[in-house]
């Protein structure tokens, strides 16, 4: 096999992903170069896989890089059944995994519902759920995911697009967890020109979304019924480094990973402000959830006290929106003895001297 730069940096980055994630590293034979023949009971990593370019590439790079590091490598490929041939498609993907010695491969069927938040939000959640599911019933340690930069750069996009703040901007982390599983991104530094130049150098085949648009004329816009992502990618984006002169893939998934790292850096703190305003006073009386101290609020940052009220709302499973946070930091800031804040599902904020009080109605405390 002929080690291409696309294959050299495909490969890095998997194995720099492994390591910092501190999986492969259990027994000193492995720190030596070289295949080694994974243990019965070596760590199990799995890739999700849906049999397109990015996760086919990932497959045929993680099967080379885990026995070097004593890991077994086996797939997932979620089967949504959105597309008439969704069986037949992730039958196909299964079958090139097992071709390339993942092992086990899994298929798992999943029922889309859709929800007020679209089918696209319903499919991951579904998707999640099942390589969750997956993970945990196989005793898996981690799960790849093989988002590219590019997908870096059309999620800070469609981030601008649907939503604004600081959130908006930042992009996926290279290593998360989701319902205790740890999820890892090993391709995020890759494009998507590389991980087609590594399917076509490895030989491999790959299945092509029809939503995405791929083999749709590039100089005809997609129609509105295609997926947003779709869109952004096959139109916006290029529009954009047409007009810049430049391509903008790479500027703007520098910049959604630099806005992760700020976001993360604020979260932070917020956690650490809303631990140091919780009064202590036990037990708190029924109905209120949370009781903090205006004195120590005040002397926050009001970027990092904002993220402290959306990190609290968030803990309570509360869509709160801005101008509701506004209004519940305006009881800090702006305090002239207003009411109470409404939130929503019964919930409230109240200042009560010099203490704000996250309520739930007391009618409903005990539902
Ligand atoms: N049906 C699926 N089954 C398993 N994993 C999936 C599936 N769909 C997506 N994934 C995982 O989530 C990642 C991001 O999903 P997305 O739909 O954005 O894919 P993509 O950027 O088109 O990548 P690909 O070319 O691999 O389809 C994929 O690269 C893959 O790791």
């Amino acid at each position: 096999m002929v080690y291409t730069a696309e294959l050299k940096a495909g490969i890095g980055a998997v194995r720099k992903s492994l390591q910092e994630a501190g999986l492969g590293q259990q027994d000193p034979r492995f720190r030596a170069h070289g295949q080694h023949e994974p243990a019965a009971h070596a760590p199990l990593v799995l890739v999700a896989c849906s049999g397109g370019r990015d996760s086919m590439a990932l497959a045929a790079l993680a099967v080379k890089v885990c026995p070097t590091l004593g890991l077994k490598c086996g797939a997932v490929i979620v089967d949504h059944g959105l597309q008439a041939d969704s069986a037949q498609v992730s039958a196909q993907a299964v079958g090139r995994c097992q071709d390339l010695g993942l092992d086990p491969v899994v298929n798992r069927r999943v029922q889309v519902v859709q929800a007020a938040e679209g089918l696209e939000a319903a499919a991951r959640q579904a998707r999640y759920g099942a390589l969750t599911a997956v993970a945990q019933e196989l005793g898996a340690d981690a799960i790849l995911l093989a988002h590219t930069a590019d997908d870096q750069a059309e999620g800070l996009l469609i981030g601008l697009i649907r939503s604004a703040g600081l959130k908006a901007l930042a992009g996926m982390s290279a290593q998360s967890r989701r319902d205790g599983l740890l999820l890892l991104r090993p391709l995020l530094g890759l494009r998507r020109s590389q991980t087609t130049a590594i399917c076509q150098q490895l030989g491999i085949r790959w299945w092509d979304d029809p939503t995405n648009g791929d083999r749709l004329d590039p100089q005809t816009p997609l129609p509105a019924s295609f997926p947003l992502r779709s869109r952004v990618r096959h139109d916006l984006l290029p529009a954009l480094s047409a007009f810049a002169g430049k391509d903008m893939g790479a500027q703007l998934a520098r910049s959604a990973r630099l806005a992760k790292d700020d976001q993360d850096y604020i979260d932070q703190e917020a956690l650490r402000l809303l631990s140091s305003a919780r009064c202590q006073q036990e037990p708190e009386p029924i109905g209120v959830l949370a009781a903090l101290r205006v004195s120590v609020l005040k002397q926050a940052h009001p970027a990092v006290r904002a993220h402290a009220w959306a990190c609290l709302f968030q803990s309570l499973n509360l869509a709160v929106s801005s101008q509701q946070i506004g209004q519940v930091d305006a009881l800090v800031t702006h305090w002239h003895g207003q009411g109470r804040v409404t939130l929503p599902s019964f919930y409230s904020a109240t200042r009560k001297g010099h203490v704000i009080l996250i309520c739930k109605d007391r009618e409903h405390a005990n539902r």
